[in-house]
């Protein structure tokens, strides 16, 4: 076994769980029902967030019961550390939402400043309404507006390092099975 795989099946036996796979399913499934009662109707554009919003994008999308066009971009600013740095681009969205209902699809707002920064790329870019969805607002009043909230939120989770359901601790872990706390963090 490597180095990196020892540690990091270290840090899951001592990670605390916060949200296990069933709440989180359940979280999943009522954001579901929330955006199908909102945008049923408006023929959205939907843009999952790389990498951290892929597996809530894939489990929401087939709860969605409306025809959904579903896109990606990519903006990063944790990489492989614990706290934020500047947005990096590493994709824009290359699909026309000009006059558009647009849909941010992301695993967490923690500060938010990636959320904003993409909301505003959006309007930018000419669509009429940006709507937000997250798996996870992170507790604390560090937000990048005061009170920002996502539109569509499934879980409200104390002011730790997270990983799972996407969330990754220093690249690793995106895939755990619901939301873990680092030990110490
Ligand atoms: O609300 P913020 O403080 O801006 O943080 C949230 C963002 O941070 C994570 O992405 P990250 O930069 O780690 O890239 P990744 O999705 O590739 O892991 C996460 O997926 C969100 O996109
Ligand atoms: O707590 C977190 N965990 C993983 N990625 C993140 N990106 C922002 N906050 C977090």
């Amino acid at each position: 076994m490597t180095d990196t795989v020892a540690e990091m099946n270290k840090v899951m036996d001592e990670a605390d769980c916060l949200v296990n796979e069933q709440q989180v399913q359940a979280a999943i499934s009522n954001l579901a029902d929330d955006i199908t009662s909102r945008l049923r109707d408006s023929n959205p554009l939907l843009f999952c967030v790389m990498n951290g919003g892929l597996i809530l994008t894939g489990q929401l999308l087939t709860q969605l019961k409306f025809p959904v066009q579903a896109e990606y971009l990519h903006a990063t600013r944790y990489r492989q550390e614990t706290t934020g740095g500047i947005l990096e681009w590493k994709l824009q969205p290359e699909a026309d939402m000009n006059g558009r209902t647009v849909l941010i699809v992301d695993d967490i707002l923690d500060e938010g400043t990636t959320l904003c920064a993409i909301a505003d790329y959006c309007k930018a870019h000419g669509a009429t309404e940006v709507l937000t969805a997250v798996l996870v607002d992170k507790k604390h009043d560090r937000k990048a507006k005061p009170g920002l909230k996502a539109d569509f939120t499934g879980l409200e989770v104390e002011d730790r390092f997270l990983f799972g359901f996407g969330m990754d601790y220093k690249g690793y872990w995106r895939n755990a099975p619901g939301i873990y706390a680092v030990k110490g963090l």
